[in-house]
């Protein structure tokens, strides 16, 4: 089967779109796991659009992380997929479906796609941790020397994918790359965790670099820009509309009263092919495809 594909990314999140709803084909973690190798097609994250399977929405997304795990939940990802439906269909808004419910979209233009997250969940059992918590604003696990940690007490939050938070001055001074693995990984998560480490600068501004699930460091993560957001709110630290800088760029998010979680940033186009999904794959780009970046 020869499938479109679009190689992207939100605010540099490196987002690749698949596009099945050609059929009924699924793709496999191996296959995702293939078209993770291969650097025309090299991805945090992959989005598959499925035909639609609840009325009222216009596709289903599988959502592939790196390493061939699936996701509920990519906020980058899905303003991609918006902008490429938008594109293709002239539409602005747009009911999508994950794994982890259903998500409105809004796409004005590539710089500014607004994507109704949700609503957060906060139990111990949402997360979902290993074992129950009465306060999943700061839980106890400490990361570093037993009697001087280096990061402890993270909130943590589940925005259709789990994530931990630890607060600090400076996430730029840490070594997140070492740092990050353990603590996915850490027995507290049995699903692992996306780690991020956030700082508060103002009541309306956060800066966040982020450790993710099944990926690793990413220049941006839009669902822990929401767990951020909605975690810094929940704890006193800012208000309930924040502007997250990410190393990739800036995304905001507005936790509105209904509990909904709304997110807006950009999207962008790099270039675009097809996979042809035999054993082995094979992938061709459209040379005319290609964005030239200034
Ligand atoms: N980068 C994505 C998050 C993708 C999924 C995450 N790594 C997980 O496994 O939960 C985003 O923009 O939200």
């Amino acid at each position: 089967m020869n499938a479109p594909f679009a190689k992207m990314n939100g605010i540099g999140n490196a987002i690749t779109v698949l596009d099945l709803r050609a059929g009924s084909r699924r793709l496999g973690a191996d296959e995702a796991r293939a078209i993770a190798a291969d650097p025309r097609t090299a991805f945090d994250q992959l989005m598959v659009i499925e035909p639609a399977r609840t009325a009222g929405t216009e596709a289903f997304m599988t959502i592939f992380n790196t390493d061939g795990s699936t996701s509920g939940a990519c906020g980058n990802g899905t303003r991609c997929v918006a902008l490429v439906l938008q594109r293709e269909s002239g539409q602005s808004d747009f009911r999508l479906e994950t794994s982890a419910g259903l998500l409105d979209v809004q796409a004005h233009g590539a710089d500014a796609i607004t994507v109704d997250m949700g609503t957060p969940r906060f139990g111990w059992a949402d997360i979902p941790l290993s074992k129950s918590f009465d306060d999943t604003r700061a839980i106890e696990l400490d990361f570093g020397p037993a009697d001087a940690p280096i990061l402890s007490a993270p909130s943590v939050v589940n925005v259709g994918n789990p994530h931990a938070i630890f607060w600090v001055d400076d996430p730029y001074a840490y070594d997140l790359g070492r740092i990050g693995p353990i603590l996915e990984h850490h027995p507290l998560f049995p699903e692992r965790a996306n780690i991020s480490l956030a700082a508060v600068t103002s009541d309306h501004a956060i800066t966040l670099r982020v450790w993710e699930r099944g990926a690793g460091l990413t220049l941006a993560c839009g669902s822990a820009a929401c767990a951020v957001a909605v975690a810094a709110a929940r704890t006193g630290r800012t208000g309930r509309n924040v502007d997250v800088t990410l190393p990739g760029g800036v995304l905001n998010i507005q936790w509105r009263d209904d509990d909904h979680i709304l997110m807006t940033g950009a999207a962008a186009f790099e270039h675009e092919g097809v996979i042809s999904l035999g054993a082995p794959l094979t992938i061709s780009v459209n040379p005319e495809s290609v964005v030239l970046r200034a």
